[in-house]
C-alpha cells in the first residue's frame, strides 16, 4: 500500500490494513453529540504552562503542518481530567478545502473549517514514543481546538506566516525564538468535552485522553487560505487531511460544562 494519506487509494478506509486497531472500540475522532454527553462537576480547568522554545521547527510532514521543538523545555499540561503532569510534544493542524469541512471532531454533526491539536505525553513515561505504546488511554493528552473563520488570530500569525515556507512535503523552517505559544490558548481552559480515544492518524494507537474545547478559536480567511496552499506528498492540496468520525461504542463523553 502506498504510504497512508487521505486520497481515494490510501485514505481512512484503507488504514485498517496496516493498522487493524482502526476498527477498534476506542477510535478517534468522534461526533460530539450534546444530547449524549454527561456533565461532570469534578472536571476542573486545565493548566498549560508553555515556555518559549529556542529551537523549534515548523514542518510539512506530508500529511499536516506541525510545530515541533527539538527537545522538551518544561512546557507542561496539568489539571482537568489528568491525574499527572503531561509534557508538551508538538502541535499540528487538520483542515478542509472549503469552510464547510476540515475538523476531525464534530459537534452535533457540524464540522468546523479546521482543528488544532496540542499533543502532550504522560510524564511518568521516559519518552513520547513510550507514552504512545504505554497501553490504555492515559499515554497522551491532546487538546483539540476548533478553528472558525473570523478575526485574524494574532497569536497564530507567526505560524501561519511561515506556511508559504513549508508549502512542499518534507520542508521545514526554524521558528523564531520569540514565538509565544501560550498566547494561542484562551486565558482559561474551562469548557471542554473529554473522552478516551486514539491517535486520528496511523498508528491509530488507543492511547489518548482527548480534551476538545467547546469554544472555537478564530482565524482570518487569509489564514485559512494559507493552510489551503499547502501541498501533500502527492503534490496535491493537503486540505481534507481529517479522519471521519468513528463509532463511540460504549464510551462516555464527559463535559466540564452544563
Ligand atoms: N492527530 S493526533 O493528534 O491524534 C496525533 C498526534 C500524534 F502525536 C501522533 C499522531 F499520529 C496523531
Ligand atoms: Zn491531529
Amino acid at each position: 500500500m502506498a504510504p497512508w494519506g487521505y486520497e481515494k487509494d490510501n485514505g481512512p478506509a484503507h488504514w485498517h490494513k496496516d493498522c487493524p486497531i482502526a476498527n477498534g472500540k476506542n477510535q478517534s475522532p468522534i461526533d460530539l453529540i450534546n444530547g449524549e454527553v454527561k456533565y461532570d462537576s469534578g472536571l476542573k480547568p486545565l493548566t498549560a504552562k508553555y515556555v518559549p522554545f529556542s529551537d523549534a521547527k515548523f514542518l510539512n510532514n506530508g500529511h499536516s503542518v506541525q510545530f515541533q521543538p527539538s527537545a522538551g523545555n518544561g512546557s507542561e499540561l496539568t489539571g482537568g481530567p489528568l491525574a499527572v503532569k503531561y509534557n508538551f510534544e508538538q502541535f499540528h493542524f487538520h483542515w478542509g478545502n472549503n469552510d464547510t469541512e476540515g475538523s476531525e471532531h464534530r459537534v452535533d454533526g457540524k464540522m468546523y473549517p479546521a482543528e488544532l491539536h496540542f499533543v502532550h505525553w504522560n510524564s511518568t513515561n521516559p519518552s513520547f514514543k513510550d507514552a504512545v505504546g504505554s497501553g490504555g488511554p492515559n499515554g497522551l493528552a491532546v487538546l483539540g481546538f476548533f478553528l472558525k473563520v473570523g478575526a485574524e488570530n494574532a497569536a497564530l500569525k507567526p505560524i501561519t506566516d511561515l506556511i508559504p515556507k513549508v508549502k512542499d512535503a518534507g520542508t521545514s523552517v526554524t521558528v523564531p525564538s520569540n514565538f509565544d505559544m501560550q498566547a494561542i490558548l484562551p486565558a482559561t481552559l474551562t469548557d471542554y468535552y473529554t473522552y478516551d480515544g486514539s491517535l486520528t492518524t496511523p498508528p491509530l494507537a488507543e492511547c489518548v485522553k482527548w480534551i476538545v474545547f467547546k469554544q472555537p478559536l478564530e482565524v482570518s480567511a487569509a489564514q485559512m487560505e494559507a493552510f489551503r496552499s499547502v501541498i501533500n506528498r502527492d503534490g496535491k492540496p493537503m486540505g481534507g487531511n481529517y479522519r471521519p468520525p468513528c463509532p463511540l461504542h460504549d464510551r462516555a463523553v464527559k463535559t466540564s460544562f452544563k
